[in-house]
């Protein structure tokens, strides 16, 4: 079920032609370094600046950012440019020298959005003051939390809000610093279609070479726009210096990018869609048919366990049906980790089905 937030238009308060680019470096370092990237993004044509101000970092030892010391260069950046400027807050403390130094926008980053304790502290801060929010996805996998932080601002009273995909952390190994897991933000979409949604691809990435890919992508799935990491000299970055890249780097991904609308308008477009998804849904209709089938044989396969006394796992089994099934999605030119995906899914629903089976009280046991 989709949601409605009561949420403000992301073009009244960051006003914008196209898809929405802010971008600055990770960190400001010196006024200078804040002062001359930003001059450059402002001639590239970005729409809002941003720059790390309080950097939560891993580990200490590692710069942490210039915290309210930097407050100053960001308001003369901000007359210099006539640019809004977006930073990073953690803390109340935060929110009260932004604002207090005319900061535009503010963000909750990925580290304080897992803690409900810090997100509500903000909210609490932010109630009665109008200022646009954008929220991170938590650092872990769970929409849940995403959805909370959300509330906890718009029970605030906070209207002016969108939403940064900026990925999520794992063990497994993986090409990106963040894998992106779009199946979340894309699920966050279907609940609340008119939150804003803005990419991250600076730190799904970690490296400069894959922004390019990501950004497109993150513009084929409406994302409303992007949030990058761009520094006057990257190599000598104080943070993060493998993800940024130059503003003229920035000009050259932004043309390249290739823009598509959202929208089916031409009628011919719409019919010939029309009968190739009119094809999807009715193999769709057989695999959720088969699927029945095979579900079926499963449980007859659990009542002649259970008569024999026969555990449910079947070790072997369950290899030779995880390879074959995964041998024959290579024949067919299909992904292998698609198959391997989908069946681990139908095994646990197999054992579900199996496991009630077996545990269904027998005629006897449900006698009074
Ligand atoms: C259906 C069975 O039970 C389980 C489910 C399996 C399946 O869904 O393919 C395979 C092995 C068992 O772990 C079986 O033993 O064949």
């Amino acid at each position: 079920m989709s949601v409605q937030l009561d949420i403000a238009d992301l073009k009244t308060w960051l006003p914008h032609q196209g898809p929405l680019v802010i971008a600055g470096p990770c960190s400001a370092e010196t006024e200078e370094q804040l002062f001359e990237t930003c001059l450059k993004l402002k001639e590239v044509g970005v729409h809002a600046l941003r720059a790390g101000i309080w950097k939560p970092r891993t580990r200490p030892g590692s710069f942490e950012g210039h915290g309210a010391k930097a407050l100053p260069w960001v308001q003369a950046v901000k007359k210099a440019t006539g640019l809004p400027f977006c930073i990073e807050v953690a803390t109340p403390q935060h929110i009260e020298l932004a604002l207090k130094h005319e900061v535009d926008v503010l963000w909750i980053g990925a580290r304080t959005t897992v803690n409900p304790f810090n997100v509500q502290d903000i909210a609490d801060a932010l109630r009665g003051v109008d200022v646009p929010v954008m929220i991170k996805n938590p650092v872990n996998p769970d929409l849940k939390l995403w959805l909370g932080a959300i509330e906890r601002l718009h029970g605030a009273g906070i209207r002016k809000m969108a939403v940064i995909h900026r990925g999520f952390s794992t063990y497994e190994e993986s090409k990106y610093r963040n894998p992106p897991m779009w199946q979340i933000p894309i699920e966050l979409k279907r609940l609340l279609p008119n939150m804003p949604l803005i990419c991250d691809p600076s730190h799904i990435a970690g490296r400069r070479d894959l922004l390019l890919r990501i950004v497109q992508k993150a513009l084929d799935l409406n994302y409303e726009g992007m949030m990058i990491e761009v520094h006057r000299n990257p190599k000598e970055a104080w943070s993060d210096a493998e993800q940024q890249i130059t503003p003229y780097s920035l000009r050259e991904l932004l043309q390249r990018l290739e823009l598509r609308h959202p929208n089916i308008e031409d009628p011919l477009d719409a019919n010939i869609l029309e009968s190739l998804r009119q094809k999807i849904d009715n193999i769709d209709y057989e695999i959720v048919e088969l699927l029945a089938k095979r579900m079926d044989i499963v449980e007859q396969i659990g009542e002649y366990k259970k008569e024999k006394g026969i555990t449910i796992f079947q070790l072997e089994r369950w290899n030779q049906v995880f390879h074959s099934r995964s041998e024959w999605a290579k024949q067919n030119d299909l992904n292998t980790e698609l198959i391997a995906e989908i069946y681990k899914l139908i095994h646990v629903e197999s054992i579900r089905i199996q496991t009630e089976v077996m545990q269904k009280p027998s005629k006897d046991e449900a006698r009074p």
